[in-house]
Order: structure tokens, then sequence, then C-alpha cells
């Protein structure tokens, strides 16, 4: 069972324009509604895909009784942790001539919250797999997914980190078995410019020297990198398509990783998974189906 943990879920209200203009009225041409926030994303992707998951996280207010409607019709299970006070986040996502982003900050998660989540935590087992991603609750210690990881890492349990900052660089010490940063994510992480694959690579090797297991680098339509823990770097470009919009691209790249890497355990596999479930996304107005993802995947 593959596990994802969303603190921070949201709507995302998506709406399309031709021109995005600051400071004046806009009228949208389009508007939909999605749950979001990348841990559900990921086991959106992965149910899609047929492999067991569970949505683990907290929620608030109407909109996070929304988001549980939205994935639990959709068949996912799902328990988020209700959070008494505020409201779950709504994130705006703007397609225009470029895509623009209003994220949430979200409702305050507390210690006794963060109890309950431990204890739900308990019942994973060897075998399953835990992934962590997305912004943490409002006010969290940067610490929060490190010291995570780093119970799972005691109990043999292979954690995926898919976060910026700080929560990403205190993670690292716990040897997640993936982070997926992007290559800006990257670059901010390590305070400079990574202009090539050969600096992309020498980046990946000083997040392996500071304990990740495996170093996945997304790079939007440039496919992606991979550093593996035996030091063996893959690249691959990602498939050529109309690309509609790329929220969840990033959250279904992690999916389809961990969806290819457990057919094999191959982990060219998994990255040729994981860029055919990134694109599949980006081709699509939300996320992509299992059709979809497997056309790419056959080279289609
Ligand atoms: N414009 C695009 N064309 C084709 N594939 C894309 C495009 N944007 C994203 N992808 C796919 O999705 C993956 C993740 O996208 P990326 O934008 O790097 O992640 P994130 O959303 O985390 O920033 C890419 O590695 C690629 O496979
Ligand atoms: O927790 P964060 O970092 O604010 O991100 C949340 C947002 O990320 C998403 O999961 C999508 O992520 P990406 O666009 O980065 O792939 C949205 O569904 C959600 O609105």
């Amino acid at each position: 069972m593959i596990y994802t943990i969303t603190f921070n879920p949201s709507l995302d209200y998506v709406v399309t324009l031709s021109q995005l203009q600051v400071g004046a009225i806009n009228r949208n041409q389009a508007e939909e509604i999605f749950p979001g926030g990348k841990g559900i994303n990921v086991s959106w992707i992965l149910q899609n895909l047929g492999v067991p998951t569970r949505i683990l996280g907290f929620k608030a207010g109407f909109t996070g009784d929304e988001i549980q409607r939205l994935v639990e019709d959709r068949g996912i299970p799902c328990s988020l942790l209700p959070v008494e006070s505020g409201f779950s986040r709504i994130n705006v996502k703007i397609r225009a001539e470029e895509e623009t982003a209003l994220n949430g900050k979200g409702p305050e998660v507390t210690p006794a919250h963060l109890d309950r989540l431990w204890q739900q935590l308990e019942a994973l087992a060897e075998g399953d797999f835990l992934v962590l991603s997305g912004s943490g609750p409002s006010g969290c210690a940067p610490s929060l997914y490190g010291d995570i990881a780093g119970k799972m890492h005691q109990r043999n349990i292979p954690c995926v980190v898919d976060a910026t900052g700080k929560l990403l660089a205190g993670a690292l010490s716990a040897h997640p078995f993936l982070v997926k940063p992007n290559g800006e994510e990257l670059e901010d992480l390590l305070g400079r410019k990574l202009p090539d694959d050969k600096a992309l690579i020498q980046g990946a090797r000083e997040l392996q020297e500071r304990g990740a297991r495996n170093v996945l680098i997304s790079l939007g339509g440039d496919g992606a990198l991979l550093v593996d823990e035996t030091g063996k770097v893959h690249r691959h470009q990602a498939p050529k398509g109309t690309m509609v919009n790329t929220v969840g691209a990033g959250d279904s790249m992690v999916a389809g990783f961990l969806a290819g890497y457990l057919r094999n355990k191959d982990y060219g596999e998994a990255l040729h998974w994981g860029i055919c479930a990134g694109s599949a996304t980006a081709f699509t107005m939300h996320l992509a189906e299992k059709e979809a993802i497997e056309q790419l995947v056959k080279g289609n």
C-alpha cells in the first residue's frame, strides 16, 4: 500500500482566460474545481493506475469536507483527520498566456492533531511506502518531514519526499527513498544556478551525500534526470504533446515513478513511467487517466 500524507490539501479552482490583467476585473472563459494538494494528487494517479493507496493528512471546514467527498467519489480510500478551526485552502490556478497560482496557507495543525497522525502511522508495515509531499501546515516545524521520514526509516518503510526549502533539507538525513525537486527547487536548496545536466547531476549527488537515496529532478517540458542509489544517471526527454495544464504534473511523476518501480524494481523503468505520467497530466485538463499514461509508456 502506498500511503500519502497531505498536510495542507486544497480545492484547486482552475480558471481559464485568454489574458490576465492585474488590477482589473477579469472574466473567466472556463472554470473547474478539483481536489488538490500534492499527496492527494499522487494518490489519485496511483488509484488510476490500480496501485493500492490511502490518503492521510488533515482537513478543515466546508472545503475540507468537499475535498474528502471528491476523492471518495473517485473511490480513493481517505483518512483525513478533522481540524476544528479554519478551512482547507482554495488554491487559484490561472491559465492565461502563462500559468499563475495563488496557493493558500491552510489551517493550523496543533501538536494534538499531529499525535493523531502519528497514531495512524502505526498502521504502516514493511512493504508499504509513505509519500510526504507539498507544503506543511501553517507554523509547522521545519523538521516535520525529517521526523516522520526518520521514524519510517527505522521501521524499514521507504519514504518519498516532494517538498521545498527547509522541509526538504530537514528530511535528507532520514535517507528518503526518493526526493523529487524540480530544477528551480534544487537551485533554491543549493543556493546556486544549475544551468546544464552536468550541474544538475552534481546537485543531485550533493543531496545523496546528505542522505537521499534516489534523486529525481523534474525539468518540465525538458523531461527529467534521475541519479539512482547506485550512482547511475538516467536522463529521459519528455514526450511531445500539447501542454494544457501543468498543475499536478510533478505529483503525477512521483506516482508514475512509484508505479513503474513496483513493476520490476528497475529505476530506468520507474523514470519512464514517471515522465509519462507527468506528461500525460500536462497534456490534459486535470490529472491523467490510466489509458493516457499507458499510451505514452508504449511510445504512442
Ligand atoms: N510542457 C510539458 N510537456 C511535456 N511534459 C511535461 C511538461 N510539463 C511537465 N511535463 C512532465 O511532467 C513532469 C513534471 O513536471 P515539472 O513541471 O518538472 O514538475 P513540478 O510540477 O513538480 O514543477 C516533467 O518531468 C515532464 O515529464
Ligand atoms: O502544498 P503546496 O506546495 O502549496 O502545493 C499545493 C498545490 O500543488 C498541487 O498539488 C499541484 O502541484 P504542482 O502544480 O506543483 O504539480 C495542487 O494540487 C495544489 O494546489
